[in-house]
């Protein structure tokens, strides 16, 4: 198996359960619901991304042609002699490329798995964390999963539609601006959010705080 990454690099979870944990991110290239590119945005199944996951030329990207060639690249970015290891999976889409020989790889490094998925795809055994984050019109496969983070409002993905998707945590993200690095958490839709959760209280509020602090 050869992996195509755009970027890998060490900060903090911004988003959901875990937010504020140190975590080194590795972004594939590529998605099943958007190109990528800015002309195919208006007609794509997911429009609002905020990242660029085309090519494999971001910090410590590259083509590795095996699991246990990453896995040393992603150990590589953690603080040297360090416990507490935490890798995760993102994109792009991370299950068109995660497998079960690269999650071992990182088990085998003592690392924890977390994954961030539009749940369209269906997950590899031996993930420690799964972050699933529905998208449009998109039919989610995966049944389970350890937080639910949905971005809002999507009219085509209202709350509801995903009662029957067992999470331990559901989260309401509110959307923000596809092209902006930086933030301030007082949007329309961040008070949209905050509405929708005090309405139906099984939802909480998360916020992308890695784009109010300014970190990657
Ligand atoms: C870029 S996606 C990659 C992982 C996967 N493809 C997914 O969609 O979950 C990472 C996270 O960013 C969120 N995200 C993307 N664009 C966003 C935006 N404009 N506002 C808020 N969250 C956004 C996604 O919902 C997802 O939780
Ligand atoms: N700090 C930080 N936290 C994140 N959580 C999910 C991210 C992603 O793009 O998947 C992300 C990201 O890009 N940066
Ligand atoms: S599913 Fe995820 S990576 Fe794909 S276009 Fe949507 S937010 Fe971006
Ligand atoms: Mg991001």
């Amino acid at each position: 198996m050869t992996y195509s990454v755009k970027e890998a690099f060490y900060s903090l979870q911004g988003e959901g359960a875990h937010t504020g944990r140190p975590a080194v991110f590795c972004r594939f290239t590529g998605c099943n619901l958007w190109s990528g590119r800015a002309a195919d945005r208006a007609g794509a199944i997911c429009q609002f991304c905020d990242t660029d996951f085309i090519g494999t030329d971001g910090q410590h990207g590259g083509r590795f042609h095996s699991a246990e060639a990453l896995a040393d690249h992603i150990l590589a970015l953690w603080p040297e002699g360090c416990g507490h290891r935490y890798v995760i999976f993102t994109g792009g889409e991370p299950l068109l490329q995660l497998d079960t020989d690269l999650i071992q790889a990182m088990h085998a490094r003592e690392f924890v798995v977390g994954v961030e998925s539009n749940g369209t795809l269906a997950a590899p055994e031996g993930i420690d964390w799964l972050c699933v984050s529905p998208k449009g019109t998109s039919d989610v496969v995966v049944k389970h999963c350890d937080e639910l983070k949905l971005v809002f409002p999507q009219s085509a993905a209202p709350p509801e539609r995903f009662s029957h998707i067992r999470a331990t945590h559901r989260y309401l993200s509110p959307m923000n601006p596809y092209d902006a690095n930086r933030i301030t958490p007082q949007s329309d839709h961040t008070q949209a959010a905050i509405a929708y959760c005090l309405a139906n209280p099984e939802w909480r509020l998360t916020l992308q705080t890695h784009k109010i602090l300014g970190v990657d």
